[in-house]
């Protein structure tokens, strides 16, 4: 048969014009509501190097924060998505805060068929199943004490590796802390993360917590494609780590109640739960509460728990190895603290360290684990831009808060790349620091781990300082690149330290 070449010219044509308009389609969203914006290119929008897995997501966010100096809010496109970006942190808090009933949902989308154990995370439930959620009470059962005596034994174990080792990557040391202590208190069995290095528990959370680029895609996929994720039946939480977990919770679950073993942890307080189908002292009756229920509780306490802490902590780490003088006030103020309390590390010693508090939020600042925050806009919403204007911004649009952003922007923290507690000092009344401080988030929807998150940072922090001192090595990164796999801000490069024991 002839080829017909005029005919398959105008076909390929037609062909790439419909590409084309596919590819740019929606890339007159920002225009047409007057919101200004980088100009987007095909196919990745604005974020070409998040898609190519060059940068990460807050790093990319960063350019786009600068690029649009000036403004209180911004426009950008994710491949094809339209994104808000609020870049003034007193409009931050104003939707998180006032306006919540706006923005009640984060964007994260997760198929509840497919990740019935993530699904039940309150960190991805959306609408009324996240008001009915028990997630709340995560904060509730864990005592101080029962903390500080986990904390205690394996920050000994940490400060023993240390000892041994000459130069170690502190993402993992303080990964493998924040294991034992979330393991232990959420399923009150230990996960053997500092004795073992090789413990099945950490692997299995390495499978999803560790950056990694399968995960990575298919949190990529879900996110910007959720229709075509549930097409193809993409689950985020592998199989495997799924079977795993579920089988370690319903079979300590079981243990429990046929031998009648009680035990002051979350796990118990889940079994009580499962038992007798309402919470002490709640007055609210709970329907059906399976093992699978447990197991997601158990999952939200390791998944949002685990990382988000010990990445906070290897920074502060490192700020400390850099800083020797900020080291030194903090380990005299605990050494003072302890004589003051007789000698053991308590609550009240951790009470009485202000400069360890001034320190944390400090390291949170400069390097906040999580960030940008997503919220998804749930009905029509009207912004101020400064020429007076108002835009209207429609439902369903995904806003973005680019939380690290904003923590090193002059304009709230001056000379922000520099490691400086007195920020956060009990007398700076700086009114812009304090009110940009976003690393747990704000209002209704804001961390509800983060009284345990400092409870474990402080204790395991203090454990170090008071045991050894901190130095630089010759591996130790002089500035920052974040790893760009993963949702958590790791570097890249790891988090080279010396840990020289100190002699009482
Ligand atoms: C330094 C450690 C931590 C940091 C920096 C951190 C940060 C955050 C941030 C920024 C959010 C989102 C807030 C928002 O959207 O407004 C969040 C939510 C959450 N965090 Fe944390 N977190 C930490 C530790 C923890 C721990 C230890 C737990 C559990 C034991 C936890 C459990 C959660 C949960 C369940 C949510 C979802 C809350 C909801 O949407 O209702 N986090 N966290």
């Amino acid at each position: 048969m002839a080829v017909d070449w005029w005919t398959t010219g105008w076909l390929v044509l037609v062909a790439l014009g419909l590409l084309w308009r596919y590819l740019t389609w929606g890339y007159g969203f920002w225009r047409r509501l007057g919101v200004p914006h980088p100009a987007p290119s095909v196919p990745f929008g604005n974020v070409a190097d998040v898609m190519l897995a060059r940068r990460h997501f807050s790093e990319v966010a960063d350019d786009i924060y600068r690029q649009m100096e000036g403004q209180p809010f911004c426009g950008f496109y994710r491949v094809r998505q339209p994104v808000l970006m609020l870049r003034d942190p007193e409009l931050v808090r104003t939707i998180m805060i006032r306006d919540f009933a706006s923005f009640h949902d984060n964007f994260f989308h997760v198929n509840e068929e497919l990740d019935p154990i993530l699904a039940r995370n309150p960190f991805f439930m959306k609408g009324e199943p996240w008001k009915m959620s028990t997630g709340g009470m995560l904060t509730g059962p864990i005592s101080f004490p029962f903390l500080l005596h986990v904390a205690m034994d394996d920050a000994q174990h940490t400060y023993q590796s240390c000892k041994m080792m000459d130069g170690v990557e502190a993402q993992r040391i303080c990964m493998r802390y924040t294991t034992d202590v979330v393991t232990t208190c959420a399923l009150g069995i230990k996960g053997g993360a500092l004795e073992d290095q090789k413990s099945e528990m950490l692997e299995m959370f390495n499978l999803i917590l560790e950056p990694n680029t399968n995960s990575s895609i298919r949190f990529m996929i879900t996110g910007a494609f959720p229709r075509l994720a549930s097409l193809i039946r993409l689950r985020i939480l592998p199989v495997e780590v799924h079977n795993f977990l579920y089988d370690v919770v319903s079979r300590t679950v079981a243990k429990r109640q046929h031998e009648g073993i009680y035990r002051n942890d979350y796990l118990q307080m889940l079994v009580d739960l499962k038992t007798k189908g309402y919470l002490d002292g709640s007055g609210q009756e709970l329907a059906i509460f399976t093992d699978l229920d447990i197991t997601a509780q158990v999952m939200t306490f390791i998944a949002d728990g685990i990382h988000t802490s010990s990445t906070g902590m290897s920074y502060l780490l490192y700020e400390l190895a850099r800083h020797p003088d900020v080291q030194q006030r903090l380990r005299r103020e605990l050494q003072e603290a302890l004589h003051k309390h007789g000698g053991q590390l308590t609550y009240d010693v951790i009470n009485d360290a202000t400069y360890l508090d001034m320190v944390i939020t400090e390291a949170l600042r400069l390097h906040t684990p999580f960030s940008p925050m997503e919220k998804l806009c749930t009905a029509p919403y009207n912004l101020t831009m400064p020429s007076g204007k108002t835009v209207t911004i429609p439902a369903g649009t995904v806003v973005i808060l680019p939380t690290s952003s904003i923590h090193t922007d002059p304009q709230y923290y001056p000379n922000p790349r520099a490691f400086d507690p007195e920020r956060f000092s009990p007398d700076n009344k700086d009114p812009h620091g304090h009110m940009a401080f976003l690393a747990f988030g704000a209002g209704p929807r804001s961390c509800i781990g983060q009284r345990f998150a400092l409870s474990q940072l402080k204790m395991g922090v203090a454990t170090i300082v008071l045991h050894s001192e901190l130095r630089p090595s010759a591996r130790t990164p002089k500035a920052i690149r974040v790893n760009p796999k993963g949702l958590l801000r790791l570097c890249r490069d790891g988090l080279w330290l010396n840990f020289q024991p100190l002699h009482h």
